[in-house]
Order: C-alpha cells, then sequence, then structure tokens
C-alpha cells in the first residue's frame, strides 16, 4: 500500500495564557487539539469550519510556521523516501523534530498560498524577480535558468511572460493570487497548504482562481490542503473534507458523500448555510446561532452541544426537539447570570402598566422559543421553579437549580469517532454503539 503524501496524527497547538507580574501561564488557548488526518498524492483535502475554529492554527503548525504542541505531522515528499520508524518510536519524515536543514528542504516540497497575496510581495521587487527569488535562495545562480523558468509558470497561471518585470501594484487581486500560485510552484512542490487563497476576491474572479488551482492540480500532480469555511467552495476543489469545530475535527469523508449524507449535526449546519439552494443537499433552514466558544474553557463533552439542533435528550424525556434546545439555551444563560429579569420586567412594561409574573414568564418563553407548555410534567414543573426563583431576584439559586436538574448526555461524555462507511467517519454520540474506528495503521 502506499503511504499518503502527508500524514498527520493528534497535532495539537496550544497557546499560552499569561497574566499578571510575572507574566505567568493561567491557562492555554487550545486552538488546535489532537486533529488526524491523510492526503494522498494527487489529492485535494478540504479543512472546513467557521472562523476560529482553529483552521489557520492547523494549516500553520503543519507546515511549522507555529511550532505545534504536540503530534506528528508525516511528510513522504520532497524528495524523501517513505520510512518505518526508528526504533524509539519517533518517524524519520516527521516535521515537528526536522532540523534547520530538514525543515528547508521541506519547504521545498510544502509551499503555502494565504488568503491576501499583497502581504507576500515585496513592493520594490518585479513580480518575476519576487518568484524567482525562491530558486536563487534554494542554489539556482543562472539568472537566465530563473528567468525561463519564472516567464514559463507565469504564463501557465494566465499571466504572460512580458510580465516579469512589472510590479505588484500593477496587478489586481485576481492577478496577485496567481502569481502568489507561480511563487508556490516555482520550487516543484509535492504539496500546496492554501488558506483561505479565494476569500478577499470577487465572486467572479473566485472561480476563475479555483478552476486554476484546479488544472494546476492536475498539470503538477499536487496534493492540496485546502482551507475555507465556505463548503461551496470545497466541493468545487476538494476529494475529501474534513470538517473542523472549535479545535477538533468532527467529521472526515469523501466530499460527495459529505453533501448527500452527513453525520455530524455540526457539517448538516455548514451545509445548510450555503446560501444557494443546492438540490442534493437537502437539509435547509438550520441557524448556527452564536460564534464559536472560546478555545480557552472549551464546552464539556461534545464541544458543539452548547450550539446544536440535535442535541440528545435524557433518558426518559422525548420533548419537541426545538423546545429542548431552548431549554438547553434558557437553563445556559441562567447559568452564566445573563438574564437580567429587571430588564425583562421593563421590555414587557413598555406596552403598558406593570407586567404580571405570568407575562414575564412568557416573554422568557418566547425569547428561548419554548413553547408555552413542554410535554413533559417533570420538566415543565422545572422550568416553572427556575422562573419562580428568577421573580424572585434568586438568580443565583435559579443557575444551581437549573444546572443540578437538567442536563444533557452531550455535555457528559466526549462523543468517539464512528465509522460509517471506510473512509467516513464522525464524532457524534448519537452514533455511539454503531461500529467503532480501527485504530489507523499509522498510529502503529
Ligand atoms: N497567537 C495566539 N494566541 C492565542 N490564541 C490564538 C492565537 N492565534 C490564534 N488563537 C486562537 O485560536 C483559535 C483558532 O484561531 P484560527 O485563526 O486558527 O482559526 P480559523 O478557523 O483559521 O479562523 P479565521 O478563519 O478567522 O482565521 C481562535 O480562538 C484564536 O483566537
Amino acid at each position: 500500500m502506499t503511504e499518503p503524501l502527508l500524514s498527520v496524527r493528534d497535532l495539537k497547538k496550544h497557546y499560552p495564557i499569561r497574566k499578571g507580574l510575572f507574566n505567568r501561564q493561567v491557562g492555554a488557548a487550545r486552538a488546535v487539539d489532537g486533529i488526524s488526518f491523510d492526503i494522498a498524492q494527487g489529492e485535494a483535502l478540504g479543512l472546513v469550519g467557521e472562523s476560529g475554529c482553529g483552521k489557520s492554527t492547523a494549516a500553520s503548525s503543519v507546515i511549522r510556521l507555529e511550532e505545534p504542541t504536540s503530534g506528528e505531522v508525516i511528510f513522504n515528499g520532497g524528495g524523501r523516501e517513505s520510512a518505518t520508524r526508528n526504533p524509539d518510536g519517533t518517524h524519520p519524515n516527521d516535521v515537528t523534530k526536522f532540523d534547520d536543514e530538514e525543515l528547508m528542504q521541506f519547504r521545498r516540497g510544502a509551499q503555502m498560498i494565504f488568503q491576501d497575496p499583497s502581504s507576500s510581495f515585496d513592493p520594490r521587487m518585479s513580480v518575476g524577480n519576487g518568484v524567482g527569488e525562491l530558486l536563487k535562495v534554494h542554489g539556482m545562480s543562472d539568472r537566465h535558468r530563473r528567468r525561463a523558468i519564472v516567464e514559463d509558470l507565469l504564463e501557465r497561471v494566465g499571466l504572460s511572460a512580458s510580465d516579469f518585470d512589472r510590479y505588484p501594484h500593477e496587478f489586481s487581486g485576481g492577478q496577485k493570487q496567481r502569481i502568489a500560485l507561480a511563487r508556490a510552484l516555482v520550487l516543484n512542490p509535492d504539496l500546496i497548504i492554501a488558506d483561505e487563497p479565494v476569500s478577499a476576491l470577487d465572486v467572479s474572479i473566485q472561480a476563475e482562481i479555483l478552476s486554476l488551482i484546479n488544472d494546476l492540480q492536475d498539470e503538477f500532480g499536487l496534493s492540496l490542503l485546502f482551507i475555507s469555511h465556505d463548503m461551496s467552495v470545497i466541493r468545487q476543489i476538494c476529494d475529501r473534507v474534513a470538517v473542523m469545530y472549535l479545535g477538533e475535527i468532527v467529521e472526515i469523508g469523501p466530499v460527495e458523500e459529505i453533501f448527500t449524507n452527513p453525520q455530524h449535526p455540526y457539517t448538516e449546519a455548514l451545509l445548510s448555510s450555503i446560501p444557494t439552494p443546492d438540490p442534493r443537499a437537502s437539509i435547509g433552514g438550520i441557524e448556527l446561532k452564536g460564534t464559536v466558544p472560546s478555545p480557552t474553557n472549551p464546552p464539556s463533552g461534545c464541544r458543539f452541544h452548547t450550539r446544536c439542533h440535535k442535541v440528545i435528550q435524557p433518558d426518559g424525556v422525548d420533548i419537541d426537539q426545538d423546545d429542548w434546545r431552548g431549554v438547553l439555551n434558557f437553563r445556559e444563560k441562567v447559568i452564566t447570570g445573563e438574564i437580567d429579569i429587571e430588564q425583562v420586567r421593563e421590555n414587557v412594561a413598555a406596552g403598558g402598566s406593570g407586567p404580571s409574573d405570568s407575562e414575564i414568564r412568557a416573554e422568557i418563553r418566547r425569547e428561548f422559543d419554548i413553547s408555552e407548555t413542554v410535554d413533559d410534567a417533570d420538566l415543565e414543573e422545572t422550568l416553572s421553579e427556575a422562573m419562580n426563583l428568577l421573580l424572585g431576584d434568586n438568580a443565583e439559586m435559579a443557575g444551581e437549580f437549573l444546572s443540578d436538574e437538567i442536563t444533557t448526555p452531550c455535555a457528559e461524555t466526549e462523543p468517539e469517532t464512528t465509522v460509517h462507511t471506510p473512509d467516513h467517519e464522525s464524532a457524534c454520540l448519537r452514533h455511539e454503539g454503531q461500529a467503532a474506528a480501527e485504530p489507523n495503521p499509522a498510529d502503529d
């Protein structure tokens, strides 16, 4: 079996949080928190998720622009042969252990392009020299040869050889991204990591650059790690996709399968937010409320449970799912002390004289999309008791009470990985009990 070009195993990047006079570490932002994936030769893997879920940190840790906290990045390219592990368990091709010389060689074989190409060009250097500079750094001293290679590349990315002597400011955003691609290709890499390469471009230009990346990938036999917050962009370019949430990969699989048969509720929500109606993505109307929680203090259990529309109800409870989501949102806001009962009272009173308690209760239920009564007598009583405490200015007690009385299994248990088809996995408690993931041979 051929080894993947890139194997990432349990990669973590934690940023220390420091405070106080002595700059002591008081915590860590777990931006990337144990991700694993493979990319085969010539394959394009997408990494998708909302802003702040750790995509860029993952990319820069793979290419070692950031030093990973732990994990392995095994790269079988850039002239390195696949290799077996050393007797001490380390791997000769583990990028995280490379010394400076090995790192330099690795960076010939793995190149990165960014969202804003302007920032990576020297405005005083012609684009031709900017692209050719890498050849010079890596030992090609013949100026004519460098020029010939760069001119050829400029043409392959849809510009012309005569653009060699022009300067970055003379080009549009889309053209600059073409030049960035030429530069990424100049050392003949095996892998390109593209971090939101079309997000800053007009939609019409986006399509052109995506199609160019597709063509170049075929022509050069490249592997691609393609980062985007946009599922529709991923679909245009990738063979497989890894869905990332709060530092973790929650689902990974072939793009078409993920689009037609998503298994994780977060993937469903991302698909549902694609603006153009897509007949093959039959999910609609799932609203992904709020932002990704802080990686400094991620939610317990499944990290997505605080926003999940399919969050599990405890044994013995079987109410309308939207009501259940509303009940959990209410619980959370009471616990964090974010319900200002005086404010609610004032809002309700705005329409007339002093509101009754039942009007305030109704307002809170409306606010959290909880029906007038939920279909479970015990739960209804718990809600009623919590509202009594709020109305009696006992917000703290209300929080403690709800924290004890209402819970979801999703907050208590970290989901294991479930294998749906051999190359489609997700981590959601709803699938628990189905086939568990086989250990990856590369972990041995
Ligand atoms: N140097 C840093 N120190 C502390 N926290 C950081 C640092 N860099 C990133 N983070 C945090 O790590 C998390 C992941 O950030 P990252 O930029 O990787 O996410 P992203 O998915 O790429 O988002 P975006 O698309 O907005 O760049 C965020 O919560 C961010 O605030």
